[in-house]
């Protein structure tokens, strides 16, 4: 049996709904995402197949998660690299980014150069809330995505696809297959066009939410914040 999939309007809707009725804040959710993906990261790409993790960070909630995921990294000994092209002015993502300037985490601003130098991507650029055509400066970086031999975990969905409907066509984002997906609470509908490593994460769902909701919340053993799925949300 497949896992049920969240489309992107029930996936915001529940968003909202955590942060109100169920209470929790953003800094919460935010920071369990993003451990959830730090978990799925050492899970693919353990420390000996090289340090160097560059993560890819979108305007909103997505590049959120992908900066706590890297301080997450950080603190489990890999050296991570953070590309922020469209910084946001919002209290938390600046706190977040002072977090990582702490520990010396680089900023930079040149993404192939830095796909050349790293050994795993982490791709927190757009999550449920994309829609339309790429926009500036992210094109490149979706290209680059595509073409890169580096592996690449994506954050809930890979950048560029529709949450509905998977990849384009053809064109931008068309040859874009990362090697493992992150999806969080629950998989969104663009999964049945995935063919790689699949985990969930985000374990702060009741079972009422799911319930109300209509999907599951998989089996977490012990400590673990991810559980691997088939590729298309199947139980494995
Ligand atoms: N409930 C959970 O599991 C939680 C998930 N989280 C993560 O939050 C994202 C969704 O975040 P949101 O801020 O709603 O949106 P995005 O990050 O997906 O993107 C919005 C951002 O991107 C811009 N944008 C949209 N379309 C385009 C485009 N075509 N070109 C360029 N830019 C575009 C838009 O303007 C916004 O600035 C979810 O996927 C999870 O990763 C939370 O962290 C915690 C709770
Ligand atoms: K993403």
């Amino acid at each position: 049996m497949a896992l049920k999939t969240l489309g992107a309007k029930a996936a915001a809707a529940l968003d909202q709904e955590l942060m109100s009725t169920c209470a929790f804040s953003i800094d919460q959710l935010m920071e369990l995402a993003g451990l959830s993906v730090s978990q799925a990261v050492f899970r693919v790409h353990p420390l000996e197949k090289g340090p160097r993790i560059l993560v890819a960070c979108g305007p909103g909630n997505n590049g959120g998660d992908g900066l706590v995921a890297a301080r997450h990294l950080f603190h489990y000994g890999y050296s991570p690299t953070i590309f922020y092209p469209k910084r946001s002015k919002n209290e938390l993502y600046q706190r977040l980014a002072k977090q990582l300037e702490d520990l010396r985490v680089p900023f930079v601003d040149d993404f192939r150069t830095a796909l050349d130098s790293t050994d795993h991507v982490v791709d927190a650029i757009f999550g449920f809330s994309f829609s339309g055509e790429v926009r500036e400066p992210f094109p490149a970086v979706i290209q680059a995505l595509a073409d890169t031999k580096v592996p690449v975990t994506s954050v809930d969905a890979p950048s560029s696809w529709d949450i509905e409907n998977g990849p384009p066509n053809s064109g931008l984002g068309s040859n874009f297959m990362p090697a493992t997906l992150v999806s969080l609470t629950a998989p969104k509908p663009l999964v049945k066009h995935f063919t790689g490593r699949h985990f969930v994460g985000g374990r702060f769902v009741s079972p009422m939410i799911a319930k109300k909701y209509d999907f599951e919340v998989p089996e977490y053993e012990g400590l673990d914040q991810v559980v691997e799925v088939a590729a298309d949300g199947h139980r494995l």
